[in-house]
């Protein structure tokens, strides 16, 4: 009997991959990962329901105590990153580094198992003529989380599952009821969990970051108003500046070096192309000149038309065909043929947008 080794948060999608594989006659265990402090998903009733969940299906539950390791890869993370002016993305990165290394690296060394599996809505299909795992989007278009795995690496692909790959959600609810599964009725997460287990991001930073105010200026460099500290602000935000002006002024660019939130009208917060770093090609091989794709630039948003243009040292340059409101520097941009994830990466902060260096 083949060993797989279920990542559960305590929600309703983990216990029914867990419970579909364990009704396929898979050798189930539930893993849940504990990764900070504080209430919420995952973290006190989760790890609750999770083991809730094991006994209904009369498996073994581990917990790993994996807190350092997210501090320190994602908590860290995305407090330099606002301290930076920058407004990262923390859930690909605890994907691969938090989330499915520890689960490998757990089920193998501790548990003899070969194979991992989470309740995410994606779809691996291996590749034969070209020997890789591809990653594709889920059946259920609605709540495909491929965006949020771009990240992994064909090692990762190739030991896992994804048994709600090819249901639709309402598919999930149903056969958790029929299981009979306590999680059956559980609400949908709404945030990203360092957000639900803190209250707000504001909450969260604060904790980190001290507030440093400073001023709100526009690309000329003139004081339109106050600002209590840059980590607060990402680009393309419009409301909560606090400014009486005749247009709608949009943040464009965080200056840390000079404690600054620069704001313009929306045609200045428009970006023709951009950098991103860290890419990750996943179902193709890095081609060896430009492509054309399609891309999100952040969850769940418009697809919009790209050439992709690879650069050195994992890098690429995305050439939108029309101008794009809202690069977030920081987010990821993940590109698409079809329903195939073809690759993603960070985009890179502006170097000097907007005529910025005048100011
Ligand atoms: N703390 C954790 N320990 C182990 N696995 C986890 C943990 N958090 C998330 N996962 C796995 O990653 C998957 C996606 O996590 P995400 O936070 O997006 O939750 P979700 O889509 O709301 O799913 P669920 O309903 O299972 O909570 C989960 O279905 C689960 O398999």
């Amino acid at each position: 009997m083949t060993k797989v080794v279920v990542g559960l948060s305590g929600g309703v999608d983990s216990s029914t991959a867990a419970a579909i594989l364990h009704h396929q006659g898979y050798e189930v265990i539930g893993l849940t990962l504990w990764l900070m402090k504080g209430k919420g998903q995952c973290c006190s009733e989760g790890m609750v329901d999770a083991a809730y969940i094991c006994e209904q299906l009369g498996i073994s539950h581990h917990i790993v105590d994996i807190r350092e390791l997210f501090q320190t890869h994602i908590i860290d993370y995305l407090v330099t990153g606002y301290s930076k002016g920058i407004t990262p993305l923390p859930c690909s990165e605890c994907n691969k580094t938090v989330k499915f290394d520890a689960m490998i690296k757990y089920a193998r060394e501790k548990l003899g198992g070969k194979k991992i599996a989470t309740g995410h809505y994606a779809r691996i299909h291996h590749n034969s003529e070209t020997g890789r795992y591809e990653l594709l989007r889920a059946f259920d278009r609605n709540k495909d989380q491929s965006y949020f795995l771009y990240d992994l690496s064909q090692d990762l692909l190739e030991v896992s599952i994804f048994p709600l790959g090819e249901i639709l959600k309402s598919d999930t609810r149903r056969l958790a009821h029929e299981y009979g599964l306590k999680t059956a009725d559980k609400p949908e997460s709404q945030d990203l969990c360092l957000v639900e287990s803190n209250g707000s991001m504001r909450v969260f930073l604060n904790k980190y970051l001290a507030p440093a105010p400073g001023n709100i200026v526009d690309t000329e460099g003139k004081v339109l108003g106050k600002h209590d500290g840059v980590q607060y602000y990402t680009v393309g935000q419009r409301k909560g500046l606090g400014i009486a002006a005749p247009k709608p002024l949009y943040v464009i660019a965080l200056d840390t070096v000079n404690n600054r939130v620069i704001v313009g009208d929306r045609t200045k917060a428009t970006q023709t192309e951009c950098v991103v770093s860290r890419v990750n090609w996943v179902s193709i091989a890095e081609p060896l000149r430009s492509i054309r794709a399609e891309v999100h630039i952040r969850y769940r948003s418009a697809l919009i038309p790209v050439t992709i243009i690879p650069l050195h040292g994992l890098r690429a340059r995305v050439v939108f065909d029309t101008p794009q409101f809202s690069i977030v520097p920081g987010q990821a941009i993940v590109w698409y043929e079809d329903n195939k994830v073809l690759g993603g990466g960070i985009i890179e902060k502006f170097s000097q947008p907007f005529g910025l260096e005048k100011v």
